[in-house]
């Protein structure tokens, strides 16, 4: 499980603060997926950058709870450590030179490597499973610059979930992918916090499916956060004040967006 109290993310320029989201206390439960949901420059990679220690937080705390009810700041455990426990996943395309899907996959048990960097037969184990769990099997052979962009994103989920972390977060995963494929990534990553027992973050413009398919929303608005489940969030109109505009209404009986006639 993920808490955050009183957080303040945002941006230290020459001695000024330019404070993006503010006063945020948030949970985001393990086994289940919640999506942060929020207009375009509302913050949410901002967000989720400063969670995981990728730009510094501005103030408040960050805490991940294990499986046993232990509380750990995140960003104050050890570079080695926060990799271990958590993983991300950014919408940047990487450039993975001509490493082979396995290859990129491997990647993700790099915190667990010794001074050597060799993977022991655990390491190959973990990979090939994971691999097959995320059916990317038929990847691993492939040259990851080679493949489309939906299979890319099953090989870095892979690289992401091979390190087993307790705290997956992902900016934007279907930023580049079909329809078909949004739907597919979501059921996956629904199945994985389940199966692993572990919390998983994702931001998103998508609201519909969010509001489908994810467990609990955080939705940033004038640089605040509310949370909670989907219906409570649609029932009380709060998805509806945030993403209605001129031209877009949301209708609440059936969780879409119509063109306002
Ligand atoms: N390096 C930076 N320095 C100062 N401000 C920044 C910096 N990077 C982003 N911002 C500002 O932070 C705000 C939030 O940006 P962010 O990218 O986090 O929003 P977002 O919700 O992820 O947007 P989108 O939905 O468009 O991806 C924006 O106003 C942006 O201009």
């Amino acid at each position: 499980m993920l808490t955050l109290t009183d957080v303040a993310a945002g941006y230290r320029h020459r001695g000024r603060e330019r404070v993006i989201v503010d006063e945020v206390d948030a949970v985001a439960p393990s086994g289940a997926v919640t999506a942060l949901l929020g207009p375009n420059g509302a913050g949410k990679s901002t967000l989720l950058r400063s969670l995981v220690g990728l730009q510094p937080l501005l103030r408040g705390r960050v805490t991940l709870t294990d499986a046993r009810g232990r509380d750990a700041e995140l960003l104050q455990l050890s570079p080695r450590e926060r990799a271990r426990r958590t993983a991300v996943v950014l919408t940047e395309r990487i450039d993975a030179g001509l490493l082979t899907g396995r290859e990129v996959v491997e990647l993700g048990r790099h915190p667990y490597l010794g001074l050597i960097g060799r993977l022991t037969d655990r390491d190959r184990f973990l990979v090939g499973e994971t691999l097959a769990e995320l059916q990317a099997g038929d990847l691993a052979g492939e040259r990851f610059a080679e493949l489309s962009d939906g299979q890319r994103q099953r090989l870095l989920l892979a690289r992401a979930l091979v390190g087993e972390p307790e705290l997956l977060v992902l900016d934007e995963p279907s930023a580049f992918l079909d329809v078909g494929a949004r739907v597919d990534l979501m059921a996956l990553l629904r199945r994985i916090a389940r199966g692993r027992g572990i919390t998983v973050v994702l931001s998103t413009h998508e609201v519909e499916l969010a509001l489908r398919m994810a467990d609990r929303l955080w939705l940033i608005q004038d640089h605040r956060i509310t949370s909670g489940a989907p219906d409570t969030m649609v029932a009380d109109g709060r998805i509806a004040r945030t993403f209605g505009t001129r031209h877009a209404v949301f209708d609440a009986a059936s969780g879409t967006f119509r063109v306002r006639t």
